[in-house]
């Protein structure tokens, strides 16, 4: 019975260890043993070699998991561990216990057959008891091994989560910073922008509000982000913290677990003594002492199984916390990223705000290009000016205030001395009108002297005629005297007495005669001594006047003609500067014959202290209307040529000059530009002033002048200078400048004024006029006479060619008012044409077109290079002054005024050197 408990404690210590075996290789891997196999080793020997490896194992994972997880970069896990099956089985029955269940079973039956068979009441056998103990503890074993895998798993479970929350975390916190640094970037752009945007520029200065805010919830949003990241770094380090809490945890019961083994170890070394020791009479009280040993194990299996269970329960709540961690943390991060999304959208939606800022501005600058480039324009004008306020400028620093004194000081003797020169030119007058009585009286004196010593002469020859006579009559009667009788003697004696008497007669008269021949002469020597004697009085005075003048004010006379030419030099500019385009009014004085006419009210006047301003009164309202100069009523043909003068000068500079009489039929234009005989107009006096500047310059130029005269009657152009009158035509010269030419049109080259003088009468005598009821010489033609001045300057041989162009305008008139009719009719209404198209072209030239229809008239065509760009035109506007008029001198003045507003720039001198024709402005 003994070898039987002894076999069967050994086969179950064999297959214990077996079962042992196969339970911890199931825990690692799979047996290759089979249930039932003995081994013939020791238990002992056994034992001891496989728990430490048990441990070893255990060890190992648990610093490799550590291992792991201290490396939270490097995080990983192997495939065995990430491959554990998360399910729970319960171990099947281990054959042991089938076996020693099998075996208490047949012990049981054999006992209560034993006990059948002898009657005796069964007892239950120790052996059963004992297998009973064993196959309890043996299930105690199988379960605590269950819980070790389960905890086992529960560890890993543990690790995958925290991998996966670690790898997650990652994947988040990547994700995070990628964003972060595309915030950045798009921050530090924007950054960029607003610096750029903040740069100080004349359009940034105020900066826009829009930007402002997008500065202010960048700034905002840049603090959010570096709380978010402190709050970031705080959960980093709370997870940290609770990792490691969790890693001690784990450690401290792996080691209770470790000390629970080693107690089981412990009792089954005992146990393994007892089953040795004990003989069958001990069994009992071992298997009491077991018993109890086996309650104490009970006990300690169950504080064991409940730590166990805390284990079990602190992983899931270390993991359900750490879920929980982890959900907090994602909805944080979720938070955040919604936090994010809005501040992208506030961004984009500031970036939108700073797109309109951007277009608003590109708006505003492109608006300021535009303001900036009508600047630059006016700017360019006022540069065409520049030199001039340089000019002035210069002079007035070089001259300084002491200068300008001066100037005001020489201005004053100017003054003074224009008023001495004036009073000289009175006295020089009054002398001049005393010679000119003298003249008289004397060629009085003359002519009475003439007569009486005609008739002193006559009455002489009469006399001696008479003496003569009697004389022979004396002869006769003196031989008759001798031959005739005493009575004849006596009768021829009266006679003689007669005539005696007559003979004394005479004398008185004679000698009053005489006398008064005697004192005529005398006078007349004596005054052509008086005279001669206030005539030298006079020279003397004016002389001495002169000389004083000159001595004491030489340098003040010098002054006087530098400013003098300065002053022509300024208004030269300032003609320039006023467009090259002046225009002149000149108002016609109220003549004899309209003196007679029904309405001859005024309703022009003129302001003696504005030159340039003229009022016009039409129906009850006063019009004032302001041009360049305005001439009244009583101005000379001087006077109006004074304000011309310095376009002829230009024309022999080498520029082209357009000089044209504008205005109602009647007007007085054919007045100012011809003029009577005795008192001749522009272009007489132009043509003198031509001559003596050409003369004046003849030192250091040379200069050929040609001359042609046209007519463009009912918009035919005719030669002036020709008896026949043939058609002409306009076409372009094929020389290749591109002017225009006149071919057939006589070109007479003029010497001096007086062969012009002679032209200018041909030209005259050549013209249409008619007689109409508003004028009884109207011109019913257009009359152009053109000068060409080629100058050649001796010293370089540069040449230049001047034009000036002298228009006498047909009268523009209303038909229904002049009564034209028929031929007049026809006239009127080719007058009228050409003249709108010359407003056209003055329309175009004001508003700065690319076209300008010149070629819409003959007129404007043959004016093309004179009226245009570069050149200098002045326009004398006629006009009437009587009330009956004043519609016509309305519109004359409107036109008047927009040619005002014509700039035709700078003018530009026509300038040839070394065969190159140049326009120099
Ligand atoms: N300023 C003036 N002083 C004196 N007489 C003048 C003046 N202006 C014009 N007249 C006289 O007025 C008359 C008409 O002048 P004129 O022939 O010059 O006019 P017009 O404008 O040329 O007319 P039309 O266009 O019909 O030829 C002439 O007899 C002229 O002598």
């Amino acid at each position: 019975m003994y070898a039987f408990y002894s076999l069967l404690v050994y086969i179950f210590y064999t297959v214990f260890k077996k079962e042992e075996d196969t339970a911890l290789d199931g825990a690692c891997g799979e047996t290759t043993e089979e249930p039932g196999h003995v081994s013939m080793e020791t238990g002992s020997r056994r034992k001891g070699s496989h728990t430490p490896k048990l441990r070893k194992r255990q060890s190992d994972r648990i610093s490799d998991s550590s291992s792991s997880s201290s490396d939270s970069d490097e995080l990983s896990l192997s495939d065995e561990d990430a491959d554990v099956d998360d399910s729970y089985t319960v171990p099947a029955k281990t054959p042991l216990a089938a076996f020693l269940s099998f075996k208490q079973e047949t012990e049981k039956k054999r006992v209560s057959s034993v006990h059948t068979e002898t009657g005796e009441k069964v007892f239950e056998s120790p052996l059963v008891a004992v297998m009973s103990h064993l196959l309890s503890f043996l299930e105690q074993y199988s379960h605590l091994q269950q819980l070790q895998q389960q905890a086992e798993q529960y560890r890993m479970q543990l690790c995958r989560h925290r991998v996966q929350h670690r790898r997650k975390m990652k994947a988040l916190r990547s994700s995070y910073r990628q964003r972060l640094r595309d915030k950045r970037s798009v921050i530090h752009s924007l950054e960029e922008a607003i610096a750029q945007q903040q740069t100080p520029s004349p359009d940034n200065d105020t900066g826009s509000p829009g930007l402002h805010k997008l500065v202010q919830s960048l700034c905002g949003l840049q603090g959010e982000r570096s709380l978010l990241r402190g709050e970031l770094r705080l959960l980093h380090s709370q997870l940290e913290q609770r990792e490691q809490d969790r890693h001690s945890k784990v450690q401290a019961f792996q080691q209770q677990i470790d000390e629970l083994k080693s107690c089981i170890e412990e009792r089954e070394e005992e146990i393994s003594k007892l089953r040795i020791a004990s003989g069958a009479t001990d069994s009992e009280k071992r298997v009491l002492c077991l018993s109890a040993e086996n309650e104490s194990l009970k006990q300690s299996l169950s504080v064991t199984q409940g730590l166990l269970q805390q284990l079990s329960i602190i992983p899931s709540q270390s993991s359900s916390l750490l879920i929980k961690e982890n959900e907090n943390l994602r909805s944080r991060v979720l938070q955040l990223e919604s936090t994010l999304q809005q501040r992208v959208e506030q961004l984009s939606h500031l970036e939108r705000q700073s797109e309109q800022d951007k277009w608003c501005r590109g708006e505003e600058l492109r608006r300021r290009d535009e303001r900036v480039k009508e600047l630059q324009l006016e700017l360019d004008k006022e540069r065409s000016k520049e030199p001039i306020v340089k000019y002035v400028t210069q002079t007035v620093e070089v001259e300084s205030p002491s200068t300008v004194r001066q100037l005001t000081e020489t201005r004053q003797k100017n003054e003074q001395l224009k008023h001495r020169l004036s009073s000289q030119k009175e006295r020089c007058k009054q002398l001049e009108e005393k010679i000119r009585l003298s003249d008289e009286v004397s060629c009085n004196l003359q002519h009475k002297i003439a007569a009486y010593e005609r008739e002193i002469g006559t009455l002489q020859a009469e006399l001696m005629k008479e003496i003569e006579h009697l004389e022979e009559k004396k002869d006769e009667a003196v031989k008759a005297a001798a031959n005739c009788s005493q009575e004849q003697f006596q009768s021829l004696q009266d006679q003689f007495m007669t005539l005696q008497q007559r003979l004394n007669a005479l004398p008185p008269t004679l000698r009053s005669m005489k006398t008064d021949y005697a004192s005529l002469r005398s006078q007349v020597r004596n005054f052509a001594d008086f005279y001669g004697s206030a005539i030298k009085e006079a020279k003397h005075q004016i002389s001495a006047a002169v000389n004083e003048m000159s001595e004491a004010n030489k340098d003040l006379l010098e002054k006087y003609r530098k400013e003098v030419a300065l002053r022509r030099k300024y208004h030269e500019q300032l003609v320039e500067l006023k467009g090259n385009i002046r225009v002149l009014c000149r108002v016609k004085p109220v003549l004899k014959e309209d003196q007679h006419d029904e309405c001859q009210a005024v309703a022009v006047t003129t302001d003696p202290h504005n030159e340039s301003a003229l009022t016009v009164l039409s129906k009850g309202k006063a019009k004032t209307f302001e041009l360049d100069k305005v001439f009244h009523p009583q101005a000379t043909q001087e006077e109006v040529f004074q304000e011309i003068e310095p376009l002829i000068t230009s024309c022999i500079d080498g520029y082209h000059v357009c000089i044209f009489a504008y205005g109602q039929t009647g007007s007085g234009k054919t007045y100012t530009m011809e003029g009577p005989v005795e008192n001749p107009g522009i272009n007489q006096r132009a043509l003198k002033h031509l001559f003596n500047e050409i003369e004046e310059r003849k030192d250091m130029w040379t200069y050929t002048v040609n001359v042609s005269s046209v007519e463009i009657y009912n918009e035919v152009l005719r030669d002036l200078l020709s008896k026949d009158g043939e058609k002409l035509d306009i076409k372009i010269n094929p020389d290749g400048t591109g002017q225009l030419h006149v071919p057939g049109l006589r070109i007479k080259e003029v010497k001096n004024f007086q062969h012009i003088k002679k032209i200018l009468a041909t030209a005259r005598r050549h013209r249409i006029t008619f007689g109409t009821q508003m004028n009884q010489h109207s011109s019913r033609s257009h009359a152009l006479l053109t000068i060409t001045v080629q100058g050649t300057d001796l010293a370089t041989g540069t040449k230049t060619t001047g034009k000036l162009n002298l228009v006498d305008l047909a009268g523009s008139e209303r038909v229904s008012k002049s009564g034209a009719e028929g031929e007049r009719l026809k006239e009127a209404q080719n007058i009228n044409r050409s003249l709108l198209a010359l407003g056209d072209v003055i329309q175009a030239l004001r508003g700065r077109h690319t076209y300008i229809p010149f070629r819409n008239s003959r007129l404007t065509y043959l004016l093309q290079d004179s009226l245009g760009k570069g050149n200098k035109t002045a326009m004398v506007v006629q006009i009437s002054s009587l009330e009956r008029n004043v519609e016509e001198t309305l519109c004359s003045l409107k036109f008047a005024q927009r040619v005002c507003k014509v700039e035709l720039g700078p003018a530009a001198r026509k300038i040839e050197s070394g065969g190159h024709c140049e326009n120099y402005s």
